[in-house]
C-alpha cells in the first residue's frame, strides 16, 4: 500500500545540500497501523511529504496505493487522506459543517455517501457540539477531531498523520487513539502516523519505523524494539538509547 525504494530528498540550503532522507526502503501492507519515530530533524516530515506529493523525491521511487504521489496527486489524493496536526486543512472562518462541505465538493463526494459518512464521524469524534462553530473558534482537540473527519469523508484507503496527537491533553489523546483504532480495524485503513509522543506508540502501533539522520535506523514491531535493550528497559529509555547511539551523551545537568 505505502512502497519506498531508496527514496531520497535532498534540499538546497546557501549553497550547500541537505539531504533530509537517504535511502529510504521499506513497505508497508494493506491495513497495517505503524508508527514512525525519530528525533527532531530526523527525516519524518519529509517523508510524510514525499508519500503526499507535497515534495518530489530527489532520488529512487515512492509509490502509494500504486500511484506515484508527486505525478498523480489529485488522483492520490481520493485515496489517501492527510492529517498535519501542527496545520489545520480547515476553513479558518467557516463553520466546520462547511469545511465538509468544501472536501465533499473538492473530492465529489456522492451527496448521500457524503450525509452518512459524516454522521457516523460526527458520532465517532463527537463533532456534534461545534459543527456550526467557526474553525478559528474551537479548541486545539476539537480542531483536532475536525481535521480527522475532514481527512476521512472520502473515506480514503490509506491515512497518514504528522503528529496528530500534538498538544492534546490525555483525555483528548485517548479520544483519538480509540477513534483510530477503531478506523484501523474496522474499515481495514492503513494508518502511517509520526510522533513524538511514545504512548501513541505503545497504545497503537504494531509495526515501528525509526527514522535517523534521514535513514532508516530500525524497523519491527515493538517488541522488537523493546529487546533492542540489553535488560528491562521503559519505551523512553529503549527510544532515548536509539536516538543517542553513537552520539555523544548530552551533558549532566549541574544542581543551582
Ligand atoms: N524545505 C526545506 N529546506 C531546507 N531544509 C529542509 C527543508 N525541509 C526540511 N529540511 C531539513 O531536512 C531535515 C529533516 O527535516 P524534517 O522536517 O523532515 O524532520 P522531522 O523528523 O520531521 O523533524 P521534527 O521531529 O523536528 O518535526 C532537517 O535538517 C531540516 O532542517
Amino acid at each position: 500500500m505505502i512502497e519506498t525504494e531508496r527514496a531520497g530528498r535532498a534540499f538546497k540550503v546557501r549553497g550547500s545540500v541537505v539531504h533530509a532522507v537517504r535511502d529510504l526502503s521499506f513497505r508497508i501492507e494493506p491495513g497495517e497501523f505503524v508508527g514512525c519515530l525519530g528525533p527532531n530533524g530526523a527525516g519524518k516530515s519529509t517523508t510524510i511529504k514525499m508519500l503526499c506529493g507535497i515534495l518530489t523525491p530527489t532520488s529512487g521511487r515512492v509509490r502509494v496505493a500504486g500511484l506515484d504521489p508527486s505525478r498523480a496527486r489529485t488522483a492520490l489524493a481520493r485515496r489517501i487522506g492527510v492529517v498535519f496536526g501542527q496545520r489545520t486543512t480547515l476553513w479558518w472562518d467557516l463553520p466546520l459543517r462547511d469545511s465538509f462541505e468544501l472536501v465533499r465538493l473538492l473530492y465529489k463526494v456522492d451527496r448521500k455517501l457524503f450525509a452518512a459518512r459524516l454522521d457516523e464521524l460526527t458520532e465517532a469524534l463527537d463533532l456534534g457540539g461545534f459543527a456550526r462553530t467557526p474553525v478559528r473558534q474551537l479548541s486545539l482537540g476539537q480542531r483536532m477531531r475536525g481535521d480527522l473527519a475532514a481527512a476521512l469523508l472520502h473515506d480514503p484507503e490509506v491515512l497518514v498523520l504528522d503528529e496528530p496527537t500534538i498538544g492534546l491533553d490525555v483525555v483528548s489523546k485517548a479520544g483519538i487513539r480509540s477513534f483510530l483504532l477503531r478506523v484501523n480495524a474496522e474499515r481495514g485503513t492503513t494508518v502511517l502516523l509520526t510522533t513524538h509522543d511514545l504512548g501513541d506508540v505503545e497504545r497503537l502501533c504494531r509495526r515501528v519505523l525509526l527514522i535517523d539522520h534521514g535513514r532508516l535506523a530500525f524497523d519491527g514491531s515493538v517488541g522488537d524494539l523493546m529487546a533492542t535493550a540489553p535488560g528491562p528497559a521503559t519505551i523512553e529509555e529503549v527510544v532515548t538509547r536509539l536516538y543517542t547511539r553513537g552520539r555523544a551523551a548530552p551533558p549532566p545537568v549541574e544542581p543551582v
